[in-house]
């Protein structure tokens, strides 16, 4: 996994990765001819006593360093700059494919986990690919050439690294065998970790409200200690390897003095040929060591790329196929729904000027591994320049229902048509542009009132926005802001009212001329007057427009030209407020509750 994700990254940076290589190469020769150039020195020079030889040789010596350096700068350079760039890439990738999930794919991460994946999982990928530039793109050459110049001054006393490298290399096996399940559990408990974050920050009043703090405080106390103990037990692994690799390399080290000196003893080598035998011993061992350092991270960076892939792998259901497959393609998991399943016709063009009717045939939708479905056999139709209101009992699938239209939501089977196209036939970002929406909670973005506002049209004049804002009786409250329209707005709309939120929420949606508006409960913070007000102003401008509107109040949804009651997922009546107070038992119970409650003193 790390490797194909690696190879893929890397493929857009061929030249600057060669580049590396090549550096890498010259630098770590250079590391490689200096000892025999020291030995040259040693016997040539020194025992000769050739004042010129160690001066010409120490001027090589002094070229060779240089170039050396120069080297390893400009490798360092460009692996860093390449590591970068993938990790930007990553996010930009990661980003990309969240904006594209539905709601449930997300789910099936964890918001705290995907945030993991974007920022702490790239960053080990991005450090792994770092240390790949600087230590795996030369160990070989360093390992190698050593070995080969190690022979060349000495091939009996060479043999000893034929004894340390299996000792090595069984000591990294051992250890990153350990690794591996210590850092995939790690990489797990960020997730935790940020998930219990987030949620104390979110609901730092409810915590406090509930006067939870101690519970909470364990709470994280608890994960913190687990993730340093994992954090800490792979430290003490990693930080083990170094000691136990010190040890074999300076007991070879004093077995090469040992037999070497003996050698010298008997003539059978000069001092300077066993300086450089040392010297190349020791870079062998040393490109051993950058080898395992690698491999020991290589684990971690193993781990992150797995879940960084299992993000990008994911097809989003809501993406459009360019050859529609079966309902529900890449909705794998709604396939264990007890709910019938129908063939996506092809991709066709919408009806030209068809207007925003809407038409539920026999529609189901379940969640995924949901035992049974929200909503079910839903058949209606909304005639464009209508209101058709939506009420029902708390989970009675009502959200779920708006959700279909824009396809935030893919329904398991049926079918939906807007202005006469099927809804599964558009593209989605080009049905999401007939589709204006008010969400049932107000969310409003860091920035400033424009900026929230021109969301749904980003060329809209100032004159715009203030219409928008007068239509959702929003434009006072904004006109005594500090700086009106280009008042801050904090994360969420933290700072406003949730009556302020929503009345903006609802200028926003009125800046886009669409087919079809959606209101998800959307006056259910505005007190009767306000409420009352927004939908006189906002009558003549809907006139045209198919609306369908989820709301709680019956007097909200009394002047409605169909009304939809939903019970536990099903359609249970439509029609009009007179026709159902007639027909329909469950509608004339919640009018009827509404109305003892609103007769109480
Ligand atoms: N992401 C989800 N995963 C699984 N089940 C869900 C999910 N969202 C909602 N549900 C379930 O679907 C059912 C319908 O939810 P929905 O939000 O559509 O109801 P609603 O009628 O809009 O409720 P309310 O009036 O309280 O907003 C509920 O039983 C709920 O538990």
């Amino acid at each position: 996994m790390l490797i194909g994700l690696m190879l893929r990254l890397l493929g857009e940076h061929r030249a600057a990765v060669w580049a590396i290589i090549v550096l890498q190469v010259v630098q770590t020769a250079g590391n490689l001819l200096l000892p025999t150039l020291n030995a040259s020195i040693i016997d040539d020079g020194i025992l000769a006593n050739q004042p010129g030889v160690i001066l010409g040789l120490g001027g090589w010596m002094l070229v060779l360093t240089a170039v050396q350096a120069a080297a390893a700068l400009a490798a360092g350079y460009l692996g860093a700059d390449v590591a970068m760039k993938i990790g930007h890439r990553l996010r930009r990738e990661l980003f990309a494919q969240v904006q594209a999930m539905s709601s449930q794919e997300i789910g099936t991460f964890g918001a705290p986990s995907l945030v993991t994946r974007a920022t702490n999982d790239v960053q080990q990928i991005q450090t792994f690919a770092v240390l790949v530039f600087t230590m795996l793109a030369a160990a070989p050459v360093m390992g190698i050439g050593g070995i080969i110049l190690a022979i060349q001054q000495n091939a009996a006393l060479s043999s000893v690294v034929i004894v340390i490298v299996p000792v090595l290399v069984l000591i990294m096996y051992l250890i990153v065998r350990r690794l591996i399940p210590l850092y995939r559990q790690g990489q797990a408990l960020i997730d935790g970790i940020t998930r219990i974050l987030r949620e104390q920050i979110i609901g730092a009043n409810v915590i406090r409200g509930f006067v939870r703090q101690k519970h909470e405080v364990a709470r994280f106390t608890e994960a913190n200690r687990r993730l340093t103990s994992n954090n800490l037990q792979s430290a003490l692994l990693v930080a083990g390897m170094l000691p136990m690799i010190m040890i074999v390399v300076n007991l070879s080290s004093v077995a090469v003095v040992w037999f070497g000196g003996q050698l010298i003893g008997s003539g059978n080598m000069e001092v300077g040929a066993l300086t450089a035998l040392i010297a190349y011993i020791l870079q062998i061992l040393l490109a051993i060591m950058m080898a395992m350092y690698v491999f020991s991270t290589a684990p971690r960076a193993a781990v992150c790329a797995e879940r960084i892939q299992a993000v990008l792998d994911v097809t989003p259901a809501l993406a459009v196929p360019a050859v529609p497959g079966p309902a529900g393609a890449g909705q794998a998991a709604t396939a264990s729904a007890p709910v019938p399943t129908i063939a996506v016709p092809a991709i066709a063009e919408p009806a030209a000027g068809s207007g925003g009717g809407v038409e539920f045939s026999h529609v189901w939708f379940a969640y995924p591994g949901a035992e049974s479905p929200v909503l079910a056999d839903i058949s209606f139709t909304a005639g464009p320049g209508t209101t058709t209101a939506i009420i029902g009992a708390t989970g009675s699938g009502k959200t779920t229902l708006l959700n279909l239209l824009p396809r935030f939501l893919n329904a398991t089977s049926g079918e939906i048509r807007l202005g006469g196209a099927d809804i599964r036939k558009l593209p989605a970002d080009r049905l999401r542009e007939r589709i204006s929406v008010v969400p049932q909670h107000s969310y409003l973005f860091s920035g400033t009132v424009a900026g929230n506002l021109r969301m749904a049209a980003p060329g809209a004049t100032e004159d715009d926005l203030w219409r928008a804002l007068r239509l959702a009786q929003a434009e006072d409250f904004v006109r005594l802001l500090p700086d009106g329209l280009h008042a801050a707005v904090a994360q969420g709309g933290a700072g406003l009212s949730g009556g302020q939120r929503q009345r903006l929420c609802i200028a926003r949606a009125m800046l886009r001329t669409a087919d079809l508006y959606l209101f998800d409960d959307s006056f259910s913070a505005l007190d009767y007057a306000t409420e009352a007000a927004v939908t006189r102003a906002l009558e003549p401008v809907l006139a045209a427009a198919t609306v369908l509107m989820v709301a709680e109040r019956i007097p909200t949804i009394m002047g409605a030209d169909l009304i939809l009651v939903l019970d536990e997922g099903r359609l249970v009546a439509q029609g009009t407020h007179t026709e159902l107070l007639v027909s329909s038992p469950t509608y004339r119970e919640i009018a009827e509750s509404q109305l003892a409650l609103d007769e109480q003193p």
